[in-house]
C-alpha cells in the first residue's frame, strides 16, 4: 500500500482572526487538499475539548441502552431522524453499487438535524426538515446540541475558506445555505457480546459512499476502521489528537465540476482473532452534514466549465439529489443517478 496522508491545516486565521496573508496560506492549503485528497484534518477550529467529551459521553450513554429501548426512537425511513438499528441501512446503495452477497452495514446511529421550526421565516420542503426526536437520556440533548452548534459554525467557516480557495465572490456557496438541511449522524460500530466475526471481506461497518452535501465535519475516536479511497486503493485514516476530519460532499464536487472531489470512504473495522474467535474494537464517530437549502439549484459554476473541463453534471436541486441518495441508503432503492461516483468504486481494488 502506498504512502498516504490526510493533510493537516490549521484554520485559526479564519477562526481567531489573522492577516490577509495568513488566510491566503490557509486557503491555498485547503485548495491543494481538496484537489488531491478530498479529506483534510483541521486544527485551530476553536471547539473546546469539553464539547467533544460531551458528545462522546452522550453517544456512550445512548448506545449503551438495550436494543429494544433504543428502538423506541425509530423513525420512518423517509425521515432522516432518530435511531437506526444495526443492519438497517446500506450506504453503497446511495451511489448504486452493492455486491449481491453483502449483508447490510452493521453500524447503528442516531440522527438529529435542522427542523422546520428552526427556520420559521422560510417555506420549506417538509421532508428535509423533520422535527427531532430526543431520547430520555440525561443531558443528551444539551450535549448533542452544543456539539451541533459548534460543528455548524465550523462548517460555515469552511464554506468561507472554500470561497476564497476557489476565488469565488463571498456568498457564492454560503448563499446556497441560508436555511440548510443539516444532519448530525452519531455512529456506533459494535457487535453484541459473543458475536463471532468470520473473516469475510463483505463484513462492513458502513458501506462505501461519498457524503451528499456541501461539507462534512467528522469527529471520530481513534479506533481503526475509517478508510478513504485514494489512487484506486483503500487507506486507513484516523485523526490526529484534537483534529477534526473535513470531507467534501457531492454538491461541492458538482459546483466545481469535479475539480474538487467528494472522496469515497467506508468503515471496515479490523477483525482481531483471539483463540479462534473474531471480534472488533468498538468505534464511535459523529458526522455533521452541511447540505444546503432544499430548493437551491446546484450545478457547475461558470468559472469551472471550459474547453479542457466540459460540464460533467446537469443542474439538480439539493432536494432532488439528497432525496435520491437517502432513498438508496435508508429505503434500499438503488440510486441510478450517481454513475460518476459508482464508477470510482467499481474501478477500485477491494
Ligand atoms: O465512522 C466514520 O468515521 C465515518 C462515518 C461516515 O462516513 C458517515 O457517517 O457518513
Ligand atoms: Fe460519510
Amino acid at each position: 500500500m502506498s504512502e498516504f496522508h490526510v493533510p493537516v491545516v490549521d484554520i485559526s486565521p479564519y477562526v481567531a482572526g489573522g492577516t490577509a496573508a495568513e488566510r491566503a496560506t490557509v486557503a491555498a492549503a485547503v485548495d491543494a487538499a481538496c484537489r488531491e485528497v478530498g479529506f483534510i484534518q483541521i486544527t485551530g477550529h476553536g471547539i473546546a475539548p469539553a464539547a467533544a467529551a460531551g458528545l462522546a459521553g452522550a453517544i456512550d450513554d445512548f448506545f449503551a441502552l438495550p436494543l429494544e429501548t433504543k428502538k423506541r426512537w425509530l423513525r420512518p425511513a423517509a425521515e432522516n431522524r432518530g435511531y437506526t438499528a444495526p443492519k438497517s441501512e446500506t450506504l453503497a446503495l446511495s451511489l448504486g453499487v452493492q455486491s449481491e452477497t453483502r449483508m447490510k452495514d452493521f453500524f447503528e446511529a442516531f440522527n438529529v438535524g435542522s427542523a422546520a421550526s428552526d427556520y420559521p421565516e422560510a417555506a420549506l420542503l417538509a421532508e428535509h426538515y423533520a422535527e427531532n426526536t430526543w431520547p430520555e437520556v440525561d443531558g443528551f440533548r444539551d450535549r448533542v446540541d452544543a456539539w451541533r452548534t459548534e460543528a455548524g459554525r465550523v462548517a460555515r467557516t469552511m464554506v468561507g475558506i472554500f470561497e476564497d480557495a476557489l476565488e469565488l465572490a463571498p456568498g457564492t456557496i454560503a448563499g446556497l445555505a441560508r436555511h440548510p438541511i443539516e444532519v448530525l449522524r452519531m455512529n456506533n460500530y459494535a457487535l453484541p457480546d459473543g458475536t463471532t466475526v468470520e473473516l469475510d471481506e463483505d463484513f462492513i461497518g458502513m458501506g462505501e459512499h461519498t457524503d451528499y452535501g456541501i461539507v462534512t465535519i467528522l469527529w471520530a475516536d481513534r479506533a481503526k476502521g475509517l478508510q478513504v479511497l485514494h489512487g484506486g486503493e483503500w487507506h486507513d485514516v484516523s485523526p490526529a489528537d484534537g483534529a477534526l476530519l473535513i470531507n467534501l460532499g457531492d454538491l461541492t464536487t458538482r459546483l466545481t465540476n469535479e475539480q474538487w472531489l467528494s472522496t469515497l470512504h467506508r468503515v471496515k473495522p479490523p477483525i482481531h482473532v483471539v483463540d479462534g474467535i473474531g471480534t472488533i474494537q468498538r468505534r464511535r464517530s459523529a458526522a455533521y452534514f452541511f447540505d444546503g437549502d432544499a430548493e437551491a439549484t446546484v450545478g457547475p459554476l461558470p468559472g469551472f466549465i471550459d474547453e479542457r473541463h466540459p460540464r460533467v453534471y446537469r443542474d439538480v436541486t439539493v432536494d432532488e439529489h439528497i432525496h435520491a441518495k437517502l432513498r438508496g441508503s435508508r429505503a434500499g432503492v438503488v440510486n441510478t443517478d450517481a454513475a460518476r461516483e459508482a464508477d470510482r468504486v467499481l474501478n477500485a481494488a477491494r
